[in-house]
């Protein structure tokens, strides 16, 4: 079966989807394509067929699956809307930026009867964090104590927020580090260093956000998205036995002009290729087993339900609790 995907959204990733459908992944094709921008649509379309919305797409008989990668406000709408049609979605990260609209979603699917949305956390897909989490799931650092994590981009766009600081860079580490501590976050908090003179004025960067489980593990993040020199992903596990670290991806080393060198991923595209690569290729094959895998709406919801708190903290200044509901037996 060749799996016809209908992608809403041709702006950065959107384009980037459709292209690794085209290139490199095995059993699908992309038939349909939307954008509120018609023109950047059309103009990504290749063979697909453009669609004058969302709605129109996910209802025609020529799509088996959606691709949600437009903005992030409007995901929720669409999601429903799959699920409502019955079509399988991988939604790009954050599956909603409200936990209300996550949990919209997580009772529509559930009515549904089985699982049709995989959320777009696809670090969960690249080697090295997929290293860590054997490790740490073998026992082999023992009991995981604290955690550190970065996230630096090279430059933030003009319409970059300090809230999307979290909701849409942070929101990556909130995930990976409730998957690899098999661990829920109960609180957090966000302490703002000095500025950046690179940021825009509007900007508060970088932010340091501290994070509690219901384990007692506290885990540290700096996100900084002016950070000039690339784009850079760090995570260390400190555990009672042991320490373990996310390997910067493999490059070769240069030895010229009497220094030694590696390269540097300017953008996420080049630092998680093989990710999104892998990412996709799983929900492909999921498709026609009519059930989906990998990060579920669950996963979406509590990311987002962190996320949310942490900018509830940004505003407070103080440490907020987490509010989250118990996860269903249908996500267990
Ligand atoms: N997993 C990752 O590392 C990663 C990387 C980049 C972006 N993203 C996510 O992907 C999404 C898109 O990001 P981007 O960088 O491509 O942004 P972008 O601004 O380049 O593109 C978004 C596109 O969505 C379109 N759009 C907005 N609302 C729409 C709607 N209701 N229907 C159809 N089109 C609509 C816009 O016109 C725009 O062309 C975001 O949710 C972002 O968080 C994830
Ligand atoms: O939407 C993007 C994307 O998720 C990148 O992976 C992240 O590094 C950026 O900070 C974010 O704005």
């Amino acid at each position: 079966m060749t799996v016809r995907i209908g992608v809403i959204g041709t702006g950065a990733i959107g384009r980037d989807h459709i292209d690794r459908v085209t290139r490199r992944i095995r059993g699908a094709s992309v038939t349909a394509v939307t954008d509120l921008d018609r023109a950047l649509a059309e103009k990504s379309a290749g063979e697909a067929k453009v669609y004058p919305d969302g709605a129109a797409l996910i209802a025609s008989p020529e799509v088996d699956a959606v691709l949600v990668a437009c903005s992030d406000a409007a995901h929720a709408e669409h999601v429903l809307t799959a699920i409502a049609a019955g079509k399988p979605v991988l939604c790009e990260k954050p599956l909603a930026v409200t936990p209300e609209d996550c949990l919209r979603i997580m009772a529509a699917e559930e009515s549904h009867g089985s699982r049709l949305v995989q959320v777009g956390f696809m670090r969960r897909y690249d080697a090295g964090y997929r290293e860590m989490h054997r490790v740490i799931s073998a026992g082999d650092i023992g009991r995981p104590l604290l955690m550190h994590c970065a996230h630096r981009n090279r430059a933030s766009r003009p319409d970059y927020t300090t809230e999307m600081a979290v909701l849409s860079s942070g929101v990556h580490e909130i995930d990976a580090a409730r998957w690899l501590l098999s661990d829920e976050i109960v609180s957090t908090q966000v302490i703002n260093p000095r500025s950046t003179r690179h940021r825009l004025p509007h900007l508060t960067d970088p932010q340091f956000m501290l994070f509690e489980t219901a384990s007692g593990i506290r885990i540290d993040l700096e996100v900084f998205v002016n950070c000039r020199y690339g784009y850079d992903i760090r995570c260390e596990t400190v555990g009672e036995e042991g320490l373990l670290r996310l390997p910067d991806p493999a490059r070769p080393e240069l030895r010229a002009s009497a220094r030694i060198g590696t390269a540097i991923d300017q953008e996420w595209d080049d630092r998680f290729s093989a990710a999104f690569d892998a990412e996709l290729q799983a929900w492909v094959d999921s498709v026609p087993t009519g059930r989906a895998t990998g990060p579920s709406s669950w996963d979406g919801y509590a990311a987002t339900a962190v996320a949310t708190a942490t900018v509830r903290a940004q505003q407070s200044g103080d440490v907020e609790q987490v509010n989250m509901r118990e996860r269903p037996a249908f996500y267990a």
